[in-house]
């Protein structure tokens, strides 16, 4: 991906540390249902679709240092993940908590510090060619693009996104690469639920699976869960419905504002809201005496 973007020839990148670097990238991932290796590398491969797609770079929208910066947080942005959530850190007491829980975005600063380690160890720092005032600028963009990985981060940032798609990208203003950036990692990270619907539809068993081992871990240490991690509680499809509705939905149709020929990720991620929203309805009719929640999978 990284060799058909060009990025090789560019920033003369050394292949071999560049092999070694995503073996030990691949190998920083633990196997949750969920936030491991596979989850990293469809990441990383649709925000490679996106920059060649919409030619992000030759159209100016984006420097190739940007785009460069995107790939790379893109493989580490989840690295380490033990598949669970920042709350649960602090609730736990884990040592990531002790570690960062001051500044917030625990588990997002725990993903940097891992992909800052991996970049300085022998044989894989494949940036070595880069200036030194272009290596300082890609790992200021990696540390940016990986804290906005962070929900709460993307929904801060919420209504500043809306405002760019209203009044039109402008590449002069770095504030306006600045978010773009932060909505291509948050497209690419949530591009599951573009894809058709056996896919999107598994992708969410495997969050819940994540989700709910958290809600009986929080039950075994005397805590109560939220809802949506409570395995006897939860009901999936409404739960869905919600984060689409207000998380994943308009991630995409600004997306769509923004660059008009990216429209497919907008429709299929609407189809597939109204499939969870039929799911709902034949599960809502059935008697309550239905057993786990994961049975919508069936
Ligand atoms: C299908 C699907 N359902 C989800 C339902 C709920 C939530 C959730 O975190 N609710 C908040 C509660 C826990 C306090 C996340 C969901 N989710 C994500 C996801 C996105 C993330 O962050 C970005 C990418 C910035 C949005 C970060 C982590 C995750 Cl797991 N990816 N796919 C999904
Ligand atoms: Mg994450
Ligand atoms: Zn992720």
């Amino acid at each position: 991906m990284v060799e058909s973007l060009g990025m090789i020839t560019k920033f003369r990148l050394s292949r071999e540390s560049l092999a070694r670097f995503t073996l030990m990238v691949r190998k920083g991932y633990r196997d949750p249902p969920y936030h491991n290796w596979l989850h990293a590398f469809s990441v990383t491969h649709f925000a490679f679709l996106l920059l060649q797609n919409l030619q992000l770079v030759e159209r100016g929208v984006l420097t190739s240092l940007e785009a460069l910066a995107l790939i790379v947080s893109s493989m580490c942005h989840d690295l380490d993940h033990r598949g669970t959530t920042n709350s649960f850190q602090v609730a736990s007491n884990s040592v990531l908590a002790s570690l960062y829980s001051s500044e917030g975005s625990v588990m997002e600063r725990h993903h940097l510090a891992q992909a800052m380690c991996i970049l300085n160890t022998d044989d894989c720092n494949f940036l070595e060619n880069l200036s030194r005032e272009e290596y300082t600028k890609f790992l200021d963009l990696m540390r940016e693009i990986i804290l906005a990985t962070d929900l709460a981060h993307h929904l801060r940032i919420l209504s500043e996104l809306r405002q760019v798609a209203e009044e039109g990208y402008d590449s002069a203003n770095p504030r306006h690469h600045d978010l773009l950036i932060c909505l291509l990692m948050t497209a690419a990270d949530l591009s599951d639920q573009t894809k058709d619907w056996h896919s999107s539809k598994h992708v969410a068993e495997l969050i819940y699976k994540e989700f709910f081992t958290q809600g009986d871990l929080e039950k075994a240490m005397g805590n109560m869960p939220l809802e949506m991690m409570d395995r006897e509680k939860a009901f999936i499809p409404e739960l869905q419905l919600q984060f689409l509705d207000d998380v994943a939905i308009p991630v995409y149709e600004i997306v769509a504002k923004l660059f008009p020929e990216a429209d497919e990720p907008y429709s299929s991620i609407k189809a597939n809201r109204r499939n969870w929203s039929r799911l709902r309805d034949v599960y809502k009719r059935r008697k309550p005496e239905s057993t786990s929640s994961l049975e919508v999978f069936e």
